[in-house]
């Protein structure tokens, strides 16, 4: 393909990606990749141009697009080389006319850029939130350690004590320590929440909102594969995932339960007022992975935020039904915006006096409310709000 038409083909899959953006459709990955193998002429450079294209338009607009050209029309005023491709030239876009309309820039729908701004998260740490994230692995600890693992490429230490960081596009899932399970992809910001729980061997520990067991695992290297592990929710197809990963990762002590999202209590009864500790890895809108999604700031809505939060108080609920007198919970959402972090947290502590927060020890991050954050910028992590809440009689 020319250059110009790989243009063309960026806006023609981006105009389907807008369009599920605001019909609730299709994942912008899922669109890219069903827009490429339909066009089968394209080879893999071809591929990756059009993705990159694709990918940067959608970093450069703000607000969702009107359209895939006024899109890359966008990309190109931050990229000048991409009008110069608008040349009219067959399979490639028609020429520029004046005054044609150009997506806007910025780094979210206005409402939410603002939220996001009375949450401290404005500038450079708005900007960051839209840069490429990096590859971040942790070593599994039931299986190898960081300082002895031999691996095909050194990655970069990172503050989270078994993580590793490397290149976007490292291969390593092909790599012989990922088939063993001595290592998972896992962002950095994502093992110290993990690490903020302090599971021991020998405890009960539950993950409430365990998904596909990211953090499931995590916890079972903490507990050194000793104890009771219970990786609970709602969704069972992702909580199905997490049977193979563990078996990879030699986590033989997670077991999974699956809960009816009316009723949970149904299924964790066992554990009522039993558990040491109960992670609480909420649903939330995921500000603080933009760099790896960054098309889902245009799904959002301000009745969403709100309603996450409520589903996030619920789940805090549930947690503190399941704790025993000294367990703790640690809440943690991948979002950057207080109303899913720090307000949720003052909520639950003024409806349940048992509950304090307890201090997040960690070092990287930052406190907010009575909570701790981690942002991309000050961070290099993902974006996470921490809590851990102790109950103290
Ligand atoms: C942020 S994701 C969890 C990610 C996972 N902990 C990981 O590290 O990969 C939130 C999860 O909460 C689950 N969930 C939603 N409502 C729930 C509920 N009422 N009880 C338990 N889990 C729930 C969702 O199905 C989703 O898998």
């Amino acid at each position: 393909m020319r250059p110009a038409a790989r243009v063309q083909a960026a806006i023609e899959i981006l105009d389907d990606i807008i369009a599920a953006a605001r019909n609730n459709g299709a994942s912008a990955d899922r669109i890219v990749a069903e827009g490429l193998k339909a066009r089968r002429y394209a080879g893999s450079k071809d591929r990756r141009a059009v993705r990159e294209h694709i990918y940067a338009a959608i970093r450069a607009c703000g607000p969702v697009p009107e359209t895939g050209r006024a899109a890359i029309l966008r990309l190109a005023e931050v990229e000048p080389e991409i009008a110069d491709l608008f040349d009219g030239s067959d399979y490639g876009p028609a020429a520029i006319v004046n005054g044609e309309p150009v997506a806007k820039g910025g780094i979210a729908p206005e409402w939410l850029e603002q939220a996001l701004a009375d949450s401290g998260i404005a500038g450079g740490a708005a900007s960051a939130l839209l840069e490429r994230a990096p590859l971040d692995i942790r070593v599994n600890t039931l299986k190898a350690d960081r300082d002895t693992i031999e691996l095909p490429e050194q990655g970069e230490p990172l503050v989270a004590p078994q993580g590793l960081r490397f290149p976007v596009g490292t291969p390593v899932e092909s790599w012989d320590a990922f088939a063993s399970g001595e290592i998972e992809v896992q962002d950095g910001g994502s093992q110290l929440a993990c690490s903020v729980v302090e599971a021991k061997a020998g405890e009960t520990v539950i993950d409430l909102c365990a998904g596909s067991g990211g953090k499931t695992l995590a916890l079972a290297a903490q507990m050194s594969n000793g104890g009771t592990l219970i990786a609970a929710d709602t969704n069972r197809d992702r909580l199905s995932r997490l049977a193979p990963r563990a078996e990879r990762a030699g986590a033989e002590i997670a077991h999974t339960v699956l809960l009816d999202p009316s009723r949970e209590m149904e299924a964790l009864a066992p554990w009522e007022g039993k558990a040491d500790a109960v992670l609480v890895d909420a649903p939330c809108s995921g500000t603080g992975t933009w760099r790896r999604n960054p098309e889902a700031r245009w799904r959002l809505s301000e009745t969403d935020v709100a309603k996450y939060a409520t589903t996030q108080l619920r789940i805090i609920e549930i947690a503190a039904s399941l704790v025993r007198p000294g367990g703790r919970i640690v809440f943690v959402t991948c979002s950057l915006l207080d109303a899913e972090g720090a307000q949720v947290l003052d909520l639950f502590l003024a409806r349940n006096p048992r509950f304090s927060a307890g201090n997040v020890k960690l070092s990287a991050g930052s406190p907010r409310g009575k909570g701790w954050r981690l942002a991309p910028y000050d961070d290099a992590t993902d974006g996470f709000f921490i809590a851990r809440i102790d109950l103290v009689w």
